[in-house]
């Protein structure tokens, strides 16, 4: 007997004989979870057939729930919920034909003991490898313990293999030997030098990442904590979105007009129509616009470095969608906005490096980018991009990176390159312009930060961007999303395999370089701050540092 009362102990279910639970993972936007809930099923149908054949089965952890219109774990709660469910050991595959929400899972993810299958569809038509690598990443970042695999449909060779290793063993290990060490770097190289310098600099001058909410998307490994960013001198400015909206409501129309003309004079080309609900409209422009000029205000108010805003969730509800934003900040050719009384221009002739997404992997980058390609006297310009899909095009693996919104115009090759169409209604109910185009071939960076076991970590590689022929563009286009910008991207000395199985993020970012040997310096003053914050390096594949710079 007790005087108090005791929580109902919950059961924890066994596992079945042979048997593999399956969740999937979604958005937390009901428009996309029941717009892409047909593909998912595919997956699942695919996955099912896989598995059965190799003398297991399939069950679900979570019923269809057929009033929703999907079969999506929609939330944390719902997540912990069906977690509640799953036998602790019982072998588990997360299966995602979707952008996912990595959190709703997280809590689950953590506690359950069973081995761990993240699986996506090869496929473009939604960002489920997306999602894959963003809950790939985040469970990095916590420290659990997981493989990943996929497939265009689970019947190919090496995907059967993978299942089966996995079934047998609780395990998949894919082969990272295209990874290696930062070498010894020798003092006197000038590369180095200029990195070493450059890591110091900020240590000592300090730099601010303006953070509009924290946390998008459920973006778990996109938070870096103070403790691993302020050793390098990078502090965060939190803010809240709805201060953003407060300032666009004090940015005159006659502002937002100029930015307006500035960008038509310029060559972007606006893909208008007068449906609110489905074309982008003069008005969606206009309060983008007045974002823009509202950010750099704030940013100007609070002395920031780098700036990123959340976006997909509050403010995808309250205006137009922030991208368009986004991706002129981040050029620096971009339309003049001035303070408040007009006495200055803000950030005159430079970027202001935006991290879409508020993702602080991507801020330290975009932020130690900038400083680098200036003091390089290149132009600074970067951006992330979504690891979406590719596909071999004439013998080689092209990527197609995309990012769902955004990218400086110098990317393109200008304005007059860009153009910019509605964000799709089932992400964006109010709709808002894209800065799109076709990244211009040429040699470029890519890297990512990320956190693993509790430090910073950077990925580095080299890429180069090709010229398809305008129907593959249009075909990739047509097989993702043809508002979104897009690069086609080759990496040195990297597999496809290779690369899904080593990165640790959704998003990768890149610079370009005027010519290859150019990109190599650039990537060797990168390395060399890295190094110097103590932040660990890993060169992923054909890297050549610059000449003298390993000794
Ligand atoms: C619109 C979607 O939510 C996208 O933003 C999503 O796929 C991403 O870009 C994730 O990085």
């Amino acid at each position: 007997m007790t005087r108090y009362r005791f929580p109902e102990p919950v059961p924890a279910p066994t596992a079945a004989p042979r048997t593999v639970y399956l969740v999937a993972n979604g958005d937390l936007r009901p428009a996309a979870n029941v717009t892409c809930w047909p593909v998912q099923r595919r997956l699942e149908a695919d996955l099912a057939r896989a598995v059965s054949a190799l003398g297991w089965t399939i069950r679900r952890a979570h019923e269809v729930d057929e009033a929703a219109g999907h079969g999506f774990i929609d939330s944390q709660r719902r997540g912990i919920e069906v977690f509640r469910t799953v036998p602790p050991d019982a072998p588990l595959l997360v299966a995602e034909a979707v952008w996912q929400y990595s959190h709703h899972l997280l809590a689950g993810l953590r506690s359950h003991r069973g081995p761990i299958l993240v699986v996506a569809n090869w496929d473009g038509g939604f960002p489920g490898l997306v999602g894959l690598l963003n809950l790939t990443a985040s469970l990095t970042k916590a420290g659990v313990d997981h493989s990943s695999l996929w497939s265009a449909d689970f019947t190919d060779d090496w995907a059967v293999a993978g299942l089966k290793a996995w079934l047998d063993t609780g395990k998949l290990v894919h082969p990272t030997d295209h990874v290696h060490d930062l070498p010894a770097l020798d003092d006197a190289a000038e590369e180095v030098r200029l990195g070493r310098a450059l890591a110091a600099d900020l240590v000592r001058r300090k730099a601010i990442i303006g953070v509009f909410d924290e946390g998008c998307m459920g973006m778990y490994n996109a938070i870096i904590d103070d403790e691993l960013l302020n050793p390098l001198g990078i502090y965060k400015e939190r803010l809240s979105q709805s201060s953003l909206v407060a300032e666009m409501a004090r940015v005159d129309d006659s502002e937002a007009d100029a930015v307006r003309a500035w960008l038509d004079e310029a060559g972007l080309r606006f893909h208008l129509g007068t449906d609110e609900a489905t074309e982008l409209t003069d008005a969606q422009v206009h309060s983008q616009l007045k974002l823009y000029v509202a950010a750099l205000r704030i940013a100007d108010d609070f002395g920031l470095d780098a700036v990123g805003i959340q976006y997909q969730q509050g403010l995808k509800d309250t205006v137009p969608a922030s991208d368009l934003a986004e991706g002129l900040l981040n050029n620096v050719s971009r339309p003049p906005v001035r303070s408040r009384d007009g006495s200055r221009e803000l950030y005159p002739g430079v970027p202001l490096p935006h991290f879409n997404e508020v993702d602080e992997g991507v801020a330290v980058d975009a932020l130690v980018t900038n400083r680098i390609w200036t003091a390089m006297r290149l132009d600074p310009a970067t951006t992330l991009h979504d690891v979406r899909w590719g596909e071999e095009y004439d013998g080689e693996f092209v990527w197609t990176f995309m990012i769902s919104g955004a990218v400086p115009a110098s990317h393109h090759g200008g304005y007059d390159r860009s153009y910019s169409r509605r964000q799709p209604p089932m992400f964006f109910p109010l709709g808002g312009g894209t800065l799109s185009g076709c990244s211009k071939p040429g040699e470029i960076v890519w890297s990512r930060v990320y956190v693993h076991g509790g430090a910073l970590h950077v990925d580095l590689g080299r890429a180069h961007v090709v010229a398809l022929p305008e129907a593959e563009t249009t075909r990739r286009l047509a097989l993702t999303n043809p508002e979104w910008p897009i690069m086609h991207a080759v990496l040195h000395g990297v597999s496809r395999n290779q690369f899904m199985a080593k990165h640790k993020a959704n998003h990768v970012q890149v610079a370009y370089a005027p010519d290859a040997e150019t990109a190599d310096r650039a990537l060797t003053v990168k390395a060399a701050l890295f190094a110097e914050w103590g932040v660990t390096v890993h060169l992923c594949g054909d890297v050549q540092l610059a000449e003298a710079a390993a000794r």
